[in-house]
């Protein structure tokens, strides 16, 4: 499969501040990609442009083979962007939030089957603002489905859920994958990238430092002489939690 996401020297400055140094990737159609970085690193910054949301300063950004210059629409019809949760309508409920968003995409989607995607059918007559963290966070994911995108952008998708949320979470973003959806996600953890990302960016001051397989990141950094100055055990303080607690979602 080729690329469905082609950057080329990308840059984009604020005012005097160059937060994207002229990068350029690709993503490859059907993947999961990652986008890694310290915080004011310029992952949101290239999100949003790639989304059509922000204006770039110079660069080239092609998404399955429109150029963003000439048809930022063609680009918005393809795609799914997770919305910050201010964004929802207060006083409708998860349902009517949904048939909403399918009127103005103008598709027919089934709310039920969706809102079973995200395992929150026994909210579909609660508010948004009634929901968990999590829910909210899963919530917005289904959101991103109503046009069937070809491509979905999932910015920090797990921060501030439970473990047995994320791991649920993961579960569902390697489905729609599975689905031939691609994917890319930004994020601070790193164990959430291995797991998930067939390839990672690791954007640093806005420019990109690395970017390949996790795998052979991790190998690369072996064979320079890294060490581990802990020994690992064959398991960690999640591992318990987790064998403690249950995978299960804990908020219905
Ligand atoms: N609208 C803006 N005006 C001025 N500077 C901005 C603006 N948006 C972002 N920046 C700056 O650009 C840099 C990159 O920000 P960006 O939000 O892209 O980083 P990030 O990698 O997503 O960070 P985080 O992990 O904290 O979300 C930061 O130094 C930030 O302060």
């Amino acid at each position: 499969m080729g690329a469905i996401i082609q950057v080329k020297d990308l840059v984009k400055s604020y005012g005097d501040f160059e937060a994207v140094k002229g990068i350029s990737f690709e993503v490859m159609e059907g993947e999961i990609f990652g986008l890694l970085g310290p915080n004011g690193a310029g992952k949101t910054t290239t999100l949003e442009i790639i989304e059509t949301l922000r204006a770039k300063t110079s660069g080239e950004v092609i998404v399955d083979g429109i150029n963003l210059d000439k048809d930022p629409q063609a680009i918005k019809n393809i795609i799914g962007v997770q919305l910050q949760a201010a964004g929802y309508y207060p006083s409708l409920n998860l349902k009517q939030i949904i048939d909403l968003f399918a009127g103005l995409y103008n598709r027919s989607v089934n709310p039920m089957a969706l809102l079973d995607t995200v395992n929150l059918r026994d909210k579909a007559k609660s508010n948004f603002k009634e929901l968990s963290g999590g829910q909210k966070q899963r919530f917005s994911i289904a959101t991103t489905l109503i046009n069937e995108p070809k491509i979905i952008f999932l910015d920090e998708p797990t921060t501030g859920l439970d473990p047995q949320a994320r791991r649920n979470l993961w579960d569902l973003i390697k489905q729609l994958r599975d689905r031939g959806c691609t994917v890319v996600i930004t994020t601070h953890y790193m164990d959430e990238a291995e797991v998930l990302c067939e390839r990672v960016a690791i954007i640093d001051s806005g420019k990109i430092i690395a970017l390949s397989t996790p795998n052979e990141l991790i190998d690369k950094l072996l064979d320079s002489g890294f060490k581990r100055e802990k020994e690992v055990k064959g398991a960690n303080l999640e591992d318990v939690f987790l064998n403690m607690t249950g995978k299960e979602w804990r908020e219905g």
